[in-house]
């Protein structure tokens, strides 16, 4: 790709001595610095649109936490870039809002597939194909909020690229099509809505990279419907402890390959 200037991507700014090959992938930009927080000798290492990178060591191992921003576009264009330049490992740590009842404020959502209502998926993959995580990623993420003896729950999450959707669909002209649709992801038993784990699945598969996802429970639209007890949660530090686990799980079962 011509637009690369000084043997750094494009977008993320980076090149292959900044990063690790296992990278934690926030959508918010403001959360790198938190997730940096838990790796040895972490710096600065990228600040180019949304993409804020840190790189350090977690077990001696070199890792890296990079923000994705909002929606599947974005998120796609990090894990491009930063495969090309030697990553092969993904953990996204991301909020999203419950869907079931029994998916409570302040709980752990570990996805081992995302329904694919966005868009940048598409450009991919043909729609049959299922944007499935990692087995052995999913599987360190349970492992690690059992071990931090937390809430989790291991299931499909829905990704879409409208927020507003999701949360105000009978304002939208399509509100047929969403709300009809949302009853359905209901009825199929499905965890909670976020925005990005689709497109990174589906691009993972794609560059036969590894990817699973975690995310805090902000709160449930669900519950509030019914009457529910449902606070809004902000804080994602226990997410971010879920993902720095098994990533620490991650290098070492690697190392015993
Ligand atoms: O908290 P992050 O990681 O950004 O994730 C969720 O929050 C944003 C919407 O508020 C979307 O990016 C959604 O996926
Ligand atoms: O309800 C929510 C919360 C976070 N992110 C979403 O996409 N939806």
């Amino acid at each position: 790709m011509k637009y690369s200037k000084d043997n750094k991507q494009y977008h993320i700014g980076l090149g292959v001595e900044d990063i690790g090959k296992y990278v934690i992938l926030p959508g918010d930009p403001k959360r790198c610095e938190k997730i940096a927080a838990h790796f040895d000798d972490a710096k600065l290492v990228g600040d180019n649109r949304e993409y804020i990178t840190y790189t350090g060591y977690l077990n001696g191992e070199k890792v890296s936490v990079t923000s994705t921003g909002i929606g599947g576009p974005s998120a796609a264009i990090a894990m491009q870039e930063l495969t090309k330049i030697g990553a092969h490992t993904f953990i996204r740590v991301g909020t999203c809002g419950g869907m079931q009842k029994n998916i409570k404020s302040g709980d752990i959502v570990i996805a081992n597939a995302a329904i694919r209502a966005e868009g940048t998926s598409k450009e991919y993959a043909p729609i049959e194909f299922p944007a499935v995580s990692t087995f052995e990623i999913t599987s360190a993420l349970k492992n690690a909020s059992n071990k931090l003896d937390l809430t989790s729950h291991v299931g499909v999450v829905q990704c879409k690229d409208s927020f507003y959707g999701q949360h105000e669909p009978d304002k939208m002209p399509i509100s047929y099509e969403l709300e009809n649709k949302w009853n359905a992801w209901l009825k199929m038993g499905t965890l909670a809505s976020e925005m990005e784990s689709a497109a990174l699945f589906t691009v993972a598969n794609y560059l036969n990279v590894r990817c699973g996802s975690c995310f805090l429970v902000v709160a449930n639209q669900e519950r509030e419907k019914a009457g529910l007890e449902n606070p809004v949660v902000h804080d994602t530090e226990m997410a971010i402890k879920v993902a720095v686990e098994a990533i620490r799980e991650l290098i070492k079962a690697d190392k015993n390959k």
